[in-house]
C-alpha cells in the first residue's frame, strides 16, 4: 500500500487534497477535497476531460494519486461503469453472482444474494437469459445487481446511464434513488446530465475544466423517495438552472 492512499475501515469516502499528474505531464485533477458519508449521494458534473473518471479510479485504487490522499474501505467497494461489462457466456443470474464468487462467498449465499439483487432491480423472470437478449437498460440493471450483492457501503457510479434512451434513463434514475434510500450507502455518481444529478443527489459538485477542481457545491433540498414528477417542480428547475450556469462558467 502506498503512503498516499489509506485503506481504512469506514463507510465513507474522503478525498484529501487529491491531485493527479499523469506520467506524460497531463494534470488531470488538482487539490480535490470532499467527503461522501453514509446516507449521502453526491454527484459530480463537469466538462468533458476534467478528471471525473480519474477521481473514481483513484477512489477504487485503479490509479494512485500523485498528491494528497484518499480514505476508503476497498473491501466491498461498489463500482459500476458506463459499459455494463457482463460476460456473454453467463446467464443473468450467473453474471450477478460473479462478484460474490470472486469474493469467495459460499455458493448458497451467492445464489441468495444474487436473487435478492435481481428482484431489487426488477429483473425477476430474466435469471436464465443471456446478455445478448437484454436491452441496454436491462444490462445496466444486471450490472447494478451484480454490485449490490456486495452490499457496498461506498458505491461509485461512472456515468452508468449515458448510453440508454431518455425514458429508460429516467426509470433507472428513479430505481437508483430508491436503492439508495433502501441501502443507505455513500454514493458518488458521475454524469453529464444536470437533471439526473439533481433528481438523485443529496449534493451536487461542479468541477472546473482540466485540471479539475471543485468550483461549486449545491445541497439538494428534496426529501426521498423522490417522485418522477419532481422534475417538473419550479424549485427543481431553479436549482438545475443554477448548476447549469455554474457549469457553463467552469468551462473557462
Ligand atoms: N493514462 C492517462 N495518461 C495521460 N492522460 C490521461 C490518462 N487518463 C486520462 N488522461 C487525461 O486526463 C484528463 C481527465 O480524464 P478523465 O477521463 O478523468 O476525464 P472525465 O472528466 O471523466 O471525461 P469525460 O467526461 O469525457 O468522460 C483528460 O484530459 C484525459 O485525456
Amino acid at each position: 500500500m502506498s503512503d498516499t492512499t489509506t485503506d481504512i475501515r469506514t463507510d465513507s469516502l474522503a478525498f484529501e487534497h487529491t491531485g493527479m499528474v499523469f506520467p506524460d505531464g497531463t494534470e488531470a485533477v488538482r487539490d480535490v477535497s470532499f467527503t461522501v458519508k453514509k446516507g449521502e449521494f453526491v454527484t459530480i458534473v463537469g466538462p468533458s476531460g476534467c478528471g471525473k473518471s480519474t477521481l473514481l479510479k483513484i477512489a477504487s485504487g485503479l490509479l494512485e494519486p500523485t498528491s494528497g490522499a484518499v480514505q476508503v474501505d476497498r473491501d466491498r467497494l461498489g463500482y459500476v461503469f458506463q459499459d455494463a461489462t457482463l460476460l456473454p457466456w453467463r446467464t443473468v443470474k450467473k453474471n450477478v453472482e460473479l462478484l460474490a464468487e470472486l469474493h469467495d462467498f459460499p455458493k448458497s449465499e451467492r445464489s441468495k444474494l444474487a436473487q435478492e439483487a435481481i428482484d431489487l432491480v426488477g429483473l425477476k423472470g430474466f435469471e436464465e437469459h443471456y446478455p445478448k437478449s437484454l436491452s441496454g437498460g436491462m444490462k445496466m440493471r444486471a450490472s447494478l445487481a451484480r454490485t449490490l450483492t456486495l452490499k457496498p457501503p461506498v458505491f461509485l457510479f461512472d456515468e452508468p446511464f449515458g448510453a440508454v434512451d431518455e425514458i429508460t434513463r429516467e426509470h433507472l434514475n428513479d430505481e437508483t434513488q430508491q436503492l439508495f434510500q433502501r441501502e443507505g450507502f455513500a454514493g458518488l455518481f458521475i454524469t453529464h446530465s444536470i437533471s439526473e444529478a439533481v433528481f438523485m443527489s443529496t449534493r451536487v459538485l461542479v468541477m472546473s475544466a482540466r485540471p479539475g477542481r471543485i468550483v461549486a457545491e449545491y445541497q439538494v433540498p428534496f426529501d426521498y423517495p423522490r417522485d418522477p414528477d419532481l422534475r417538473f417542480d419550479p424549485e427543481f428547475a431553479r436549482l438545475s438552472g443554477e448548476i447549469s450556469h455554474a457549469l457553463r462558467g467552469s468551462h473557462s
